[in-house]
């Protein structure tokens, strides 16, 4: 569904942010993507969108350039950015006015969210909490459903119960003609949807792997003295919480919040043990 070969982007010259990456995401599936702050999330949300342009390589979204942003592209894909303007309408009459645009856009869907959030559509953005705005802008999100979804840290700023009806709901809307990627530092929120795990790291990508795939490679377990050999630990009650190698196929729960740590004081290691990556 998306095809990236080569792409660099920069926003000075002097200070790549991605560098010749190259990575295929596929449908049916909802990505994490993770990394630090500042490595390239939403640069890489924003190209595959289509509003920033690549420097120099290659890029396929659903057989577009997003570049182009032709009105058949932008009718089925849709990007919910961290921060955004308060549009000036009442929720209902924003939902009127855009949704035309999507052709599959489901208006009782869109109510129906709205609902479960406990979001009442005659209100103004404008009057409204951020955690407010942000669900009625999830409610729509999910109601266009595009293809592509691209969601920016959405559970950023949404009470514990937000959050729960949030990953139901996209767990509903995904199916296997659609890619949602879900940019987050918030992975206990998302821990039970996200698979693949896309872990980015200064210019390129450092893991795109599946859930099942990563367990096969690598035990999560706890454990009460360090093992030899552990790729890394962290203390815990009563022990560590430990990612070591798979040598022996046992199957484990995958920790997204030790993985990512993991990955990131470990880099040169995963890198080797996720070559495909590349
Ligand atoms: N408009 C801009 N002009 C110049 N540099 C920018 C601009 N936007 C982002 N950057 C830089 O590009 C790099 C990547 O930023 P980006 O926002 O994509 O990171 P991120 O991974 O989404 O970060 P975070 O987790 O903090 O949201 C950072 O070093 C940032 O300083």
């Amino acid at each position: 569904m998306i095809q990236l070969n080569d792409i660099s982007f920069w926003y000075q010259r002097n200070k790549m942010v991605l560098s010749k990456m190259t990575m295929q995401l596929e449908a049916g599936k909802i990505y994490g993507l993770l990394g630090e702050n500042g490595v390239g999330k939403t640069t890489f949300l924003r190209i595959v969108a289509g509003l920033l342009f690549p420097k120099s390589g290659d890029i396929d979204v659903m057989g577009f350039k997003p570049e182009k942003r032709t009105p058949s592209f932008l009718s089925d894909i849709f990007y919910l950015p961290e921060e955004f303007d308060s549009p000036h309408e009442k929720v209902n009459e924003y939902a009127k006015l855009n949704g035309g645009f999507y052709p599959a856009f489901n208006a009782a869907q869109f109510q129906s969210n709205l609902e479960l959030f406990g979001i009442s559509g005659n209100q103004r953005f404008t009057e409204m909490s951020y955690g407010q705005k942000k669900k009625a802008l999830i409610s729509y999100a999910l109601a266009t459903n595009t293809s592509l979804l691209l969601l920016d840290e959405p559970t950023n700023g949404l009470d514990i119960p937000s959050k729960g009806i949030f990953r139901r709901l996209v767990s509903q809307a995904a199916d296997e003609s659609k890619c949602i990627i879900i940019s987050t530092h918030q992975v206990r929120d998302l821990e039970l949807i996200i698979d693949p795990i896309v872990i980015l790291e200064p210019n390129q990508v450092l893991l795109n792997d599946s859930v099942e795939a990563i367990t096969r490679k690598l035990k999560f377990s706890i454990e009460p003295t360090v093992p030899e050999g552990a790729l890394y630990y962290e203390p815990t009650m009563g022990g560590y919480n430990v990612v070591s190698i798979n040598t022996e196929g046992v199957e484990s729960k995958l920790n997204i919040e030790l993985l990512f740590n993991a990955v990131i004081s470990n880099r040169a290691h995963f890198r080797t043990l996720y070559t495909q990556a590349k």
